[in-house]
């Protein structure tokens, strides 16, 4: 038995246009898209002025499980990046077993294809524990699926150790994704050293534990060869390396988070670890220079760095809370609203560093167009209505975002992966 589900005039961009379709999914394919389709479908869905993607790409999202399972489960966190229009997301290793090893890492991938109702991808760890100066068994986890290998969470200190990592990732043809942060540089930092450090006396982080780690991975990428991918560049001194790196032929891209393209360290209200995530909240020279590093192609995607923590963790003065902020339910209507709409960028652009560019530079499978023999990962986006973003809507268990209140665009109506619904807004299909 065949299910069949057609889409009535959706607006789906083509060629950098936004043109109106229809578009007819069958079991999980797109069979047939055209201005006007006169068929019969199990379910018909009128979409007039809403928005048909292929579903969201997020190559930087912490889904918690195994090991802190009280912040965020598979189950939870696959289900709120579905609430944020994603179909494929990349899991970050900074869990308990670390998947460094070829069994933790196979526990990990069994549990993510029982529990998720996304696509995982799962990166495999450089070391054991994130902070090992061995590196694991890089080969052995590539074999089992790994896309690339990190220690998110943790900077690569030595860089014997991250000459190694990428000399194996290089060997497997995997990309080497680095969280770039000197420790010996940040000192007990919680937030960006600078003019609202010295205002709200708080310790700061000196954004040269970001950039100088940079430079030093870039001098290794060169005689590696790996490809190299900058995790939550948030520094105009990062940018400046990266644009640099790339004339001069270093295989390296880079990502930014939705919170360094919006933020910066003066929208840091007083001593509120909403606020607080790694790297922090930077200067406004910094934002604007992230901002235009992604328009001019320095950096290549948006990632959300979805990172959920519990009240208990994140209620706490800026001091003893936990680094991170959540972002995969947000992500897309925080950057169409303040992005899109405002005529920064494009709907295509936003949508080229939300899915095409993570799927090219990680050699993902996954669907870049909403077209005939693409697999129905497709997200629906009401682009018209505005709504306020509430906590108690979010599907994560993680609620430490300091965009609650804030009125936005682009409600996900609908998320399918390979056809089967993943989320539906409620009530309204
Ligand atoms: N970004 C954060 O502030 N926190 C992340 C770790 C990380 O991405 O480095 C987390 O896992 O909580
Ligand atoms: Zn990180
Ligand atoms: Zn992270």
């Amino acid at each position: 038995m065949m299910t069949t589900l057609l889409f009535k005039q959706v607006q789906i961009v083509e060629a950098d246009q936004v043109v109106t379709r229809d578009v007819l999914v069958t079991d999980d394919t797109i069979t047939a898209v055209a201005p006007q389709l006169d068929v019969t479908a199990d379910r018909v869905i009128q979409a007039t002025g809403q928005l048909l993607t292929p579903g969201l790409v997020d190559i930087h999202g912490h889904f918690r499980e195994p090991g802190f399972e009280y912040k965020e489960t598979i189950a939870t966190g696959s289900r709120a990046a579905a609430r944020g229009g994603f179909t494929t997301v990349a899991a970050m290793p900074n869990l308990n077993p670390v998947p460094a090893t070829l069994s933790a890492f196979e526990t990990v991938q069994a549990r993510n294809q029982a529990s998720g109702v996304v696509h995982i991808a799962q990166y495999g760890a450089i070391s054991e524990g994130l902070t090992a100066d061995e590196i694991g068994d890089l080969p052995a986890l590539a074999a089992a699926g790994a896309i690339a290998f990190t220690n998110d969470g943790k900077g690569v200190q030595t860089a014997a150790t991250m000459l190694d990592a990428m000399t194996a990732a290089a060997k497997v043809n995997r990309p080497l994704v680095a969280h770039v942060e000197d420790e010996s540089l940040v000192k007990g930092g919680v937030m960006n050293l600078g003019a609202r450090s010295a205002e709200l006396g708080l310790p700061g982080i000196n954004p040269l534990a970001e950039s100088a780690q940079l430079a030093r991975d870039l001098m290794l990428a060169q005689a590696t060869g790996v490809h190299y991918h900058v995790a939550h560049l948030s520094t105009k001194e990062s940018v400046a390396l990266v644009r640099l790196a790339k004339q001069n032929g270093i295989h390296v891209t880079a990502e930014v988070s939705p919170h360094h393209l919006l933020l910066d360290e003066t929208d840091i209200t007083g001593d509120d670890a909403l606020f607080k995530m790694n790297p922090p909240l930077r200067a406004p020279a910094d934002r604007v220079a992230v901002i235009a590093g992604l328009l001019d192609g320095t950096i290549d995607m948006v990632a959300t760095d979805h990172a959920p923590h519990s009240v208990a963790e994140k209620e706490r003065s800026f001091i003893g809370a936990a680094f991170g902020i959540t972002g995969i339910e947000t992500s897309f209507q925080l950057l169409y609203t303040h992005l899109v709409k405002p005529g920064i960028a494009t709907l295509a652009q936003l949508l080229t560093w939300m899915n095409a560019a993570p799927i090219d530079a990680f050699r993902l499978d996954a669907p870049k167009r909403v077209a005939v023999g693409e697999r129905a990962d497709l997200a629906l986006f009401d682009l018209e209505t505005p709504y306020q973003i509430n906590a108690q809507d979010f599907l994560s268990k993680g609620v430490n975002t300091p965009f609650i209140g804030e009125v936005v665009y682009g409600q996900t109506q609908l998320t399918l992966v390979a056809g089967k619904i993943a989320y539906q807004a409620e009530g309204e299909l």
